[in-house]
């Protein structure tokens, strides 16, 4: 069996609805189908997700949000429109989007949850009407019923375990189940959704549940590229690569997979194919786990992003201070801070963190108080930081592989702040300035592609 996920851009209007029900026939294994909430129809169009958040907010705030809503809803009857559903059937899912505003929320970060989740959920609905329309077996499941659980964060949730023992019922279904992407539900009983992205997570946790044989992803790209095609023109597509190359690569920023998708597909060894749904027939991208997995280049692929900060300490003598860390790892503790990476000296440390964890308060308070506690000699907020990762199974123990992407750097004078090498056998980490960030990652593809 297969579990297939559709992104938003392969659901944005009617005639991407007809891409997906059309590879949904031409394979009898896919038998769970993970929907996104409609995507960008055109470059500057809006994602259904970023309209209901609006929708959300317009409303928290008492502002006019009757415009917004009826761009949503104008969104599904255009599909609905172009499948000729009738207005009876479509009624019901005009009145769950209208009717959010009557329910009763536990407080405005799960109200945002609820809005933010009914994309999926409209899609999902609308998508088994259709299907049911064209006489095949299909049932829409709804999370609430079958007990999707999350844990209690609302907009970034996480799966709990049970979760997989209540998805294993479903793993010898006859039936075309249509399942929405992106959220859960709490003990307590509210909507969480996981991060921006997130289907891509529902996906692979439902691989796991009912230990699917393939997890299809499908996007609007013939491949997963050696780098972001936003930076590099015609990248090189990525016809195999490991579970933990592409964790890696989607962590600093290939967009096209969430990170945190791998993790289930790995627990449950599920292989993944990234496919195009606008050319379902061309091979994709395939991620395996490592075993028996022959590397054919060094560098797999060179990954930026931009949503970092570091903090940067100096104390003489810190390597002696019994509990510099411990104490320091306590104050991030007390302001809710997870960091990221910890590259540290004889008297120096650098701590690098997800910046979008900080409100500028956060991050005063957060700095007078390591100023009080651990005196350091010297203390610097660095904002102006990316971090580029470049990822290969192929660079485990390759002598001189540093020496190749630092000097492609060095002729386009790209300052390096920070290498990370070590913990991981498979990548190399460098810091550098945002603006570095684009011609550090062209001058890398460079050095290994051309
Ligand atoms: N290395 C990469 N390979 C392929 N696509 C990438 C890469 N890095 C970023 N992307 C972007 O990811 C996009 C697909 O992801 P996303 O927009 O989330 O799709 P979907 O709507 O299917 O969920 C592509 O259109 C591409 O612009
Ligand atoms: N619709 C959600 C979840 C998601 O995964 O979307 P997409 O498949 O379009 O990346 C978002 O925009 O974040």
């Amino acid at each position: 069996m297969k579990v297939v996920k559709f992104g938003g851009s392969s659901l944005a209007n009617g005639a991407q609805f007809q891409k997906v029900i059309n590879i949904i026939k031409a394979d009898p294994a896919r038998k769970i189908i993970i929907t996104s909430a409609p995507g960008k129809r055109f470059a500057d169009d809006f994602k259904v997700t970023d309209l209901l958040i609006k929708y959300a907010k317009q409303y928290l705030t008492q502002k006019n949000y009757q415009p917004v809503v009826k761009e949503i809803w104008a969104r599904y009857q255009e599909i609905a429109t172009y499948f000729k559903i009738t207005p009876a059937a479509l009624q019901p899912l005009k009145q769950q989007l209208f009717d959010l505003l009557k329910n009763n929320y536990r407080n405005s970060d799960f109200l945002i949850a609820a809005f933010k989740a009914q994309g999926e959920k409209l899609s999902a609905e609308l998508l088994a009407l259709i299907l049911q329309q064209e006489k095949l077996p299909a049932r829409f499941l709804d999370p609430q019923n079958i007990k999707f659980m999350v844990t209690d964060s609302a907009n970034d949730a996480q799966i709990l375990p049970q979760t997989y023992h209540n998805l294993y019922k479903w793993h010898q279904t006859d039936q075309l189940l249509i399942f929405p992407g992106f959220y859960g539900i709490t003990k307590k009983g509210d909507i969480a959704t996981f991060s921006r992205g997130g289907s891509d997570i529902t996906g692979a946790i439902w691989a796991r549940g009912v230990q699917a044989d393939l997890y299809e992803n499908f996007t609007d790209v013939n491949a997963i590229y050696a780098a972001d095609p936003h930076i590099v023109n015609n990248p090189c597509a990525i016809k195999v690569m490991t579970y933990r190359e592409l964790r890696e690569l989607s962590y600093a920023g290939f967009s096209v997979f969430h990170d945190e998708a791998l993790i289930p597909a790995i627990q449950g060894q599920i292989p993944i194919n990234v496919k195009n749904t606008n050319y379902p027939e061309l091979p994709g991208t395939k991620i395996v786990p490592a075993k028996n997995f022959l590397a054919q280049n060094i560098v797999t692929g060179v990954a930026s992003s931009n949503h970092f900060a570091a903090l940067y300490l100096h104390k003489y003598l810190l390597n002696k201070e019994l509990g510099f860390t411990l104490k320091l790892l306590q104050i991030f503790y007390k302001f809710k801070i997870s960091y990221e990476h910890m590259p540290s000296g004889i008297d120096d440390l650098t701590v690098i963190f997800d910046k979008r964890q900080f409100t500028a308060a956060i991050q005063q308070n957060m700095c007078d108080e390591i100023k009080k506690v651990l005196k350091p000699d010297y203390l610097e907020w660095i904002d102006d930081y990316a971090i580029i990762m470049v990822v290969g199974e192929g660079m485990r123990n390759k002598i001189g592989a540093m020496r190749s992407i630092t000097a492609p750097l060095a002729k386009k004078k790209v300052a390096i702040h920070m290498i990370n090498q070590g913990a991981s056998r498979i990548s190399i980490m460098l810091g550098t300035k945002k603006a570095d960030a684009p011609i550090a990652v062209k001058q890398i593809y460079q050095q290994f592609f051309n």
